[in-house]
Formats: C-alpha cells, sequence, structure tokens
C-alpha cells in the first residue's frame, strides 16, 4: 500500500450505518469521518462491514458486508450461490429484487445528472422487454481458467471463482457442460456467445481476432422490421437479448428520421444503428457510420449489403484527423453517439454539435461520462429533450441511458 494511504486497514472491522447507493455498485458508510464504500450492503442497513481496500489516510476505503444487524427490508437471500462477499465480482445486486435495483440505478443515475450536469431527471429506469426478474438473460460470457477449472473473477481481482452456472446467463450456456469439464492445458479462458438463433459459440482463448466465428443476432424493433447482424463472438454487442431493439426504438422514436436526411452513427460497431437510420431515411438519404474496430467494420459492411445510402467506415474517433471522415455526408441532421465507457468527450462532442444537428440520440453505458458529454453539449448550444434509462444488466450496477438532444430553446 502506498504510504500517501498510511497504515492499511484491511482487515478490520466496523459497525456503521448504511447511507446512499452511490455509483459502481456499493452504498456509502462513514466510519471516524473516513467513507467506506460497502458492496452486498443496502441503504438503511445497520452491518458490520470487512475493510478490503485502503488505510488510515486513504481518500476511502471499500469493505464488504459480513453481518447483517439490521436488514432493510428490499433484502432477499441472493439466488446465486456465487454471488456475495468474497465470492464471484459479476453482480452487485443479487441480495435484492431487480425492481429495487432499478430503484438503485435511478438514483445513481438521478445523481450523476444532478451532480455533472445540474438536470434534474424524473425518470425511472425500465426493464428490458422480455426480462423475467433479471434472471438468466446474459448471452456473452468471459470466463476465465485456474487450476483446471473455469471460473469468473472476483471484484477488483484476478483470482477466480469456479462455477457450475451463472444464474444471470442464459441456460444455453451451462448446458454445454463446459463448466464442469476440465480445462485443457494453455487454455487461459474460454468466452460464450449464444446468437438469436440459439446458436451456441465458445471460442478457448488466447485467440487471434480473425480466427473467432461471427454469430448472428436478430433485431426486431416495433414498427421499423427486423434485422440480422452477423457480429464476432468476441465482439462488442449487447448482451441482453431484448436491448439492441430497445435501445435503436428509443433512439429512433427521439430522433423522428425523415426520408432523405443525414445522419450519422459515430462508434457504429456492426452496423445496427447504421442499418435502421438507413431504413428510415430511405434511398434519398445518406447514414455514415464510423468505427474503430477493423472486425467490427467488416462485419458491418456485409450486415448493411444492399443499403446503398449506408456506409461504414473504418476511424478512431477523437483521434488525428478522424473528423475528416464527416465530410463525406454534404449535412449533419441527426446524430447517434454510442461511446465505451469513458465517453465521447469534450472535443468529439464539441466537433459533432458544430455540425448542427437536428437531433442527437446519446447511447450511454456509464451515467457519470453521459452527464459528463451532456454538460459539453449544453456548452455547444443543446439540451436534453428527453432521456430513458433501461435496466440491460440486471443484478449488477451497470445501467443504460437513452438521451435525444436538441438545440437549446
Ligand atoms: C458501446 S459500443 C457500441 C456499438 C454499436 N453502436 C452497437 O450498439 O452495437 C462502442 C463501440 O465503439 C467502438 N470504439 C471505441 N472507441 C472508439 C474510437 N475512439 N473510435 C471509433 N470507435 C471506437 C468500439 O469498438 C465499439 O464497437
Amino acid at each position: 500500500m502506498p504510504a500517501a494511504q498510511g497504515v492499511s486497514l484491511v482487515g478490520e472491522r466496523f459497525t456503521v450505518e448504511v447511507g446512499p447507493v452511490a455509483h459502481g455498485g456499493h452504498c456509502v458508510a462513514r466510519h471516524d469521518g473516513q467513507v467506506i464504500f460497502v458492496r452486498h450492503a443496502l441503504p438503511g442497513e445497520r452491518v458490520v462491514v470487512a475493510i478490503t481496500g485502503g488505510g488510515a489516510k486513504s481518500r476511502f476505503l471499500r469493505g464488504d458486508v459480513v453481518e447483517i444487524l439490521q436488514s432493510a427490508p428490499e433484502r432477499r437471500t441472493a439466488p446465486c450461490r456465487f454471488a456475495g462477499p468474497g465470492g464471484c465480482g459479476g453482480c452487485d445486486w443479487q441480495h435484492t429484487s431487480a425492481a429495487y435495483g432499478r430503484e438503485l440505478k435511478r438514483r445513481v443515475v438521478a445523481e450523476q445528472l444532478r451532480r455533472l450536469a445540474g438536470i434534474e431527471w424524473p425518470g425511472d429506469v425500465e426493464p428490458v422487454p422480455g426480462d423475467v426478474e433479471g434472471l438468466r438473460w446474459r448471452t456473452r460470457v468471459e470466463f476465465a481458467a485456474a487450476r483446471g477449472s473455469l471460473g469468473l473473477r472476483k471484484h477488483h481481482s484476478h483470482e477466480v471463482v469456479p462455477v457450475d452456472d451463472c444464474l444471470i446467463a442464459v441456460p444455453d450456456i451451462a448446458a454445454t457442460g463446459l463448466l464442469t469439464e476440465p480445462v485443457p492445458r494453455g487454455v487461459t479462458g474460454v468466452d460464450v456467445a449464444v446468437g438469436s438463433d440459439g446458436e451456441v459459440v465458445a471460442v478457448d482463448l488466447p485467440v487471434a481476432d480473425d480466427e473467432v466465428p461471427d454469430v448472428v443476432e436478430r433485431v426486431t424493433v416495433p414498427g421499423r422490421g427486423a434485422r440480422d447482424f452477423a457480429v464476432s463472438a468476441r465482439g462488442f454487442w449487447q448482451v441482453h437479448p431484448g436491448a439492441a431493439a430497445a435501445f435503436v426504438a428509443a433512439a429512433l422514436d427521439g430522433l423522428e428520421p425523415s426520408p432523405g436526411e443525414r445522419a450519422l452513427d459515430l462508434y457504429a460497431g456492426v452496423g445496427v444503428f447504421t442499418a435502421f437510420l438507413a431504413d428510415a431515411v430511405g434511398p434519398a438519404g445518406r447514414v455514415l457510420g464510423l468505427e474503430g474496430d477493423e472486425r467490427a467494420v467488416r462485419d458491418g459492411r456485409l450486415n448493411l449489403a444492399g443499403l446503398g445510402q449506408a456506409s461504414l467506415r473504418r476511424s478512431g474517433i477523437g483521434r488525428d484527423d478522424w473528423s475528416d471522415a464527416l465530410g463525406e455526408l454534404d449535412r449533419v441532421d441527426l446524430v447517434v453517439l454510442d461511446p465505451p465507457r469513458s465517453g465521447a468527450g469534450r472535443d468529439v462532442v464539441a466537433t459533432v454539435f458544430a455540425h448542427e444537428p437536428r437531433r442527437a440520440a446519446y447511447i450511454a453505458c456509464d451515467p457519470a461520462a453521459l452527464a459528463r458529454d451532456l454538460s459539453y453539449a449544453a456548452d455547444a448550444g443543446y439540451e436534453v429533450r428527453s432521456l430513458r434509462a433501461f435496466d440491460a444488466f440486471p443484478m449488477t450496477h451497470h445501467v443504460e441511458c437513452v438521451a435525444i438532444l436538441a438545440k437549446t430553446g
């Protein structure tokens, strides 16, 4: 531990009153004035917490609940036997219902928007259509190998907890038998993806990108039809089967694209927004998707075959000369921004809004990054017209937002 953090407090136990939920899957408590981010707690509980990180002079400590002295009414026994202190780090909120998990996420989204963007958000976190109590939804899982078997990592650790099932994963994943079979020598992990047609692809790691097969993902958007997307079994794809369609519907409902409009899809992946936008703007319109990953661009071009008004270019958004690519469009009416967890950042946001789009849809997997980018958009003269949040990762702290922006005023 760095000297600046003082004497390590790891292993110490303190009795604390648990305060509000915080971004990251924990609640805030205090001991002797020092903040502790407590996992496996719920607001309003009185618990004994064992410190797992930090020292006497640290800005904050981390800890796990090891005893519950007074439980919250929303607490339940985790359905998964691998969840909990010292267990698998994949889920944060197994010890409550999916509905209360959404309430906790609502508080986090509202707090991030208020604190970082000065926005009061009155919304709720919506379940993704088709979700059943937050279990058995995940269609892609990365298992790590250790001591001859597969498992999932502990929170903030490389240590692997062997598992024979994962209750948030679709049943087809455990049904492969992989989790109970010995792992061959040299295999460091297995990535499993289940396509929407039920095909299960398991890829031993390490592997070269080019050797990873595609799976097919069908996206059906009410009122906008169905499209199939080929995507690498290790490439980016929404892991909740209802998520991609829910986000496309929310984005396009907010953008209200018209025939002939010009649209930009930034961080386009394998082209899911590009394709549905292309359908909406029609042959007289134009859609340009930009994506940095070579394999995603290759798959995306195949997915867009037959849509003459759509193109996908490889571009490192925010890196050298990326904005030159925008010259392919004679104007920008609509924008979709779907950046990675770190957000788009001030420069990308400023560049995009300098084109004065009629509307933009921002799809965000991190509410703090979203709030920061919305504040940059406000500096560029754009305000939030609507913001929906989706529980696309039940039982975890992750939450996805779709914000629609238009010119202020
Ligand atoms: C959250 S995913 C969204 C993908 C796609 N819109 C979808 O819904 O399937 C973010 C995408 O941004 C890409 N990406 C990350 N950083 C990038 C950058 N600087 N320039 C271009 N693409 C980037 C990733 O490869 C990934 O495909």
